[in-house]
């Protein structure tokens, strides 16, 4: 055989396996997306996300003592509220009393080194279960939209969110939210993470159901991304990162492994984040349960593929079991 022909070499012991990927999964790169409820004693299954629950702020230290313990180091926020009127503008998302400001609070004080990110969205607070603020007809009118979006998030800030990390893909929010943390001093002391990328993709169901925000009419075609827009999805990344993000995010992940790596080399001094969303959650969970394969075994394969295309950050319901997977 030809001395160019063999790698094998280069891979036959797991050290030397090791020294072949540049980068490998750590604990610091987890972020774990938590659903919050209204009810304070909540702890309620999610039947399409196994092993996920809505959690109410008094079981929070329950929940989450333990996976500090083990090493977690942030979460991201996600308000699901029920007892709450929704109207057209979402007024219920920054309620001092809602589930998300008063967890934002509660966590800080719990476990000051935990890092909170808060999911920043209209969609769980507003009446028709769009992301942003309608027109008559139904349409998407911006200019309020970008505004309240900046108000929420402003408002988690100044409870305490380390991050705000809007999803709701309104034109013109990043540079808005910026603006309105500066203006009220806290341009430096929260990050801003942009869901820059983000499809209209069908891996959304079961968060929906966990957080009852399915649009009640229409879909979301208007303001996330269709699925084979690379170019829409280039051009949001390089306008978010003049518009002032702190982080850049891509989500879906595994179908979007080339918008990950075109991420990474559009933005290259940016942290890449990359959301593993509720329906590659599910779809990993039920293939090993249909026996296609071992789920710690595939779930390393997954997040690898993500960091191997450029990701150094990433949102993971997988979190608990990579702390216990990572010790071993
Ligand atoms: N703006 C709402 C939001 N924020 C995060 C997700 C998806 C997360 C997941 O599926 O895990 C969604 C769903 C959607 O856009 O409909
Ligand atoms: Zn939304
Ligand atoms: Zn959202």
């Amino acid at each position: 055989m030809d001395i160019s022909s063999i790698l094998q070499g280069g891979y036959q012991h797991p050290l030397s396996r090791q020294w072949q990927g540049r980068r490998t999964l750590t604990k610091s790169m987890l972020m774990y997306p938590i659903f919050i409820t209204d009810d304070p004693e909540a702890s309620v299954e999610i039947k399409t996300l196994p092993g996920q629950r809505r959690w109410g702020v008094n079981k929070l230290e329950s929940f989450l003592g333990p996976l500090v313990k083990k090493g977690l180091k942030s979460v991201i926020l996600f308000g699901v509220p029920f007892k709450c009127e929704k109207d057209g503008k979402g007024t219920p998302a920054d309620d001092p009393k809602g589930p998300v400001i008063q967890a934002i609070r509660k966590l800080r004080s719990l476990f000051p080194d935990l890092y909170i990110a808060c999911d920043v969205c209209l969609c769980e607070y507003t009446s028709h279960g769009h992301c942003g603020v309608l027109n008559d007809d139904g349409t998407i009118n911006i200019e309020p939209s970008v505004a309240r979006i900046a108000e929420v998030a402003l408002n988690y800030a100044k409870a305490g969110a380390h991050c705000v990390a809007p999803s709701d893909m309104m034109d013109g929010r990043i540079k808005a939210i910026k603006r309105a943390l500066i203006d009220a001093g806290y341009g430096n002391r929260c990050t801003l993470m942009s869901y820059s990328a983000k499809f209209a993709s069908s891996l959304y169901g079961p968060f929906r159901e966990a957080a009852g925000s399915a649009p009640a009419f229409g879909d979301r075609k208007c303001y996330q991304l269709p699925p084979t827009a690379k170019g829409l999805a280039r051009r949001a990344i390089q306008r978010d990162v003049t518009e002032g993000a702190d982080i850049i995010m891509v989500k879906p992940s595994l179908p979007y492994l080339d918008i990950i790596a075109d991420a990474a080399q559009l933005a290259p001094d940016h942290p890449l984040a990359c959301y593993q969303v509720s329906g590659e959650y599910a779809m990993v969970c039920a293939g090993a349960d249909a026996g296609v394969y071992d789920l710690r075994v595939m779930a390393f394969e997954t997040v690898e593929s993500m960091i191997r295309a450029g990701a150094t950050l990433i949102l993971s319901y997988f979190t608990p079991q990579f702390l216990d997977w990572l010790e071993a």
